[in-house]
């Protein structure tokens, strides 16, 4: 800038110099030096005038840029965006941009595998199936939202927008495509919960946060299920990730728009299927143990069956689903220990 500034100077100088030299044996008249000094005086006061203007300008940006927002709403008569904080005060990470993925959350110190890494409540919930067009739903939903929640919510990423439609203009289909990509299950309900929605996905032994919503208070948890150490990426699950690993990249792939590379996804081909066949047992022994409620199997079979997904996970380095398991064994207990069921369950705890 200020380089430009000089040089503009010095050509108008230059030219005038010249122009003053030219004329000096026209001589004689008292007028045309009279109209060379009114056109210089006009050039001096362009080059004021534009020196001003700069000037103010300067000035009016650094006033914006150092947070005196009025400068702003003057010069470009917008609002700034209503603050909404991505991420919660002291929260241990920080959301950044990750190649490949969009944002992400990455630790900014280690995490504790147990720690609550995040609370949140729901800009809204809606009931699984409507009567009504989703997309209409959608928006009377966000209508009741304040400010700021808008502002978040649009924030968020989206895939599948339908190609016929442009995101600028059909606004209520873009916030379809973003309740789509980011709301997650919220006890009966789904909901978009715009802190949460920045974890990526990574399958069985890739992700190490698990998120459960407490419908009493209203509120999603997220803890670690596993150490996490600073830099590392916090990692969710977005499906039944014990499925085989094609379906479970053909589902990312046609539900959230990407093509899994996660760790367990990258695995080589028999490390790859060793994995699969380990996720497929534990899922057919989750099924086989629910069929203890109908007396299908007893007590023993069901405890034996906790202590094969157990061990399957830790081969796997799937962590997930223990505190159920551990909760469902206690249970599969205490329903023998008032002698409605075999005793002999209790033994095998
Ligand atoms: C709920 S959002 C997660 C946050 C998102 N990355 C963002 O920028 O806000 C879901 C989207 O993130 C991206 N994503 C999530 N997990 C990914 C992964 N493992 N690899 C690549 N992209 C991923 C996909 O575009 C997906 O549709």
């Amino acid at each position: 800038m200020a380089p430009q500034t000089r040089r503009v100077l010095k050509q108008e100088k230059g030219h005038g110099a010249k122009t003053a030299k030219k004329q000096s044996p026209v001589s004689s008249s008292t007028v045309l030096p009279t109209d060379r000094s009114a056109a210089n005086s006009w050039r001096t006061a362009i080059i004021q005038t534009l020196l001003l203007s700069i000037g103010l300008s300067l000035g009016l940006f650094y006033a914006w840029y150092s947070g005196a927002g009025d400068a702003q709403k003057v010069l470009v008569n917008q609002r700034p965006p209503p603050r909404y904080d991505e991420v919660a005060v002291g929260a241990a990470y920080a959301v950044v941009d990750i190649p490949g993925k969009g944002k992400g959350a990455i630790a900014t110190r280690n995490i504790s595998r147990g720690e609550l890494i995040l609370t949140e409540k729901p800009l809204f919930t809606v009931p699984p199936t409507i009567q009504t067009s989703p997309v209409e739903f959608i928006k009377e939903k966000l209508a009741l939202t304040s400010e700021p929640q808008r502002w978040a919510f649009f924030n968020l990423s989206y895939v599948n927008f339908p190609k016929d439609k442009d995101p600028l203009r059909d606004v209520d289909h873009l916030a379809f495509a973003i309740f789509e990509t980011n709301a997650v299950r919220a006890g009966k309900e789904v909901g978009v919960f715009p802190r949460m929605a920045r974890l990526n996905h990574g399958c069985s032994s890739g992700f190490n946060t698990v998120y459960s919503y407490r419908e009493t208070e209203g509120t999603l948890y997220i803890h670690a299920i596993k150490p996490i150490a600073v830099g590392e990426e916090l990692l969710t699950t977005y499906t039944d990730t014990k499925k085989p690993r094609h379906q479970r990249r053909s589902f990312l792939q046609q539900t959230y728009g990407f093509g899994c590379t996660c760790s367990v996804c990258s695995l080589p081909e028999a490390e790859s299927k060793a994995s699969d066949s380990r996720l497929s047992a534990m899922a057919a022994n989750w099924a086989r143990f629910a069929k203890w409620i109908d007396g299908t199997i007893n007590g023993v079979e069901a405890i034996e069956l906790v202590r094969e997904i157990w061990k399957l996970g830790d081969e796997e380095g799937y962590g997930s689903e223990r505190g159920r398991l551990a909760a469902d064994a206690v249970w599969v207990a205490a329903g023998h220990s008032d002698g409605s069921r075999k005793k002999d369950s209790f033994k095998a705890l």
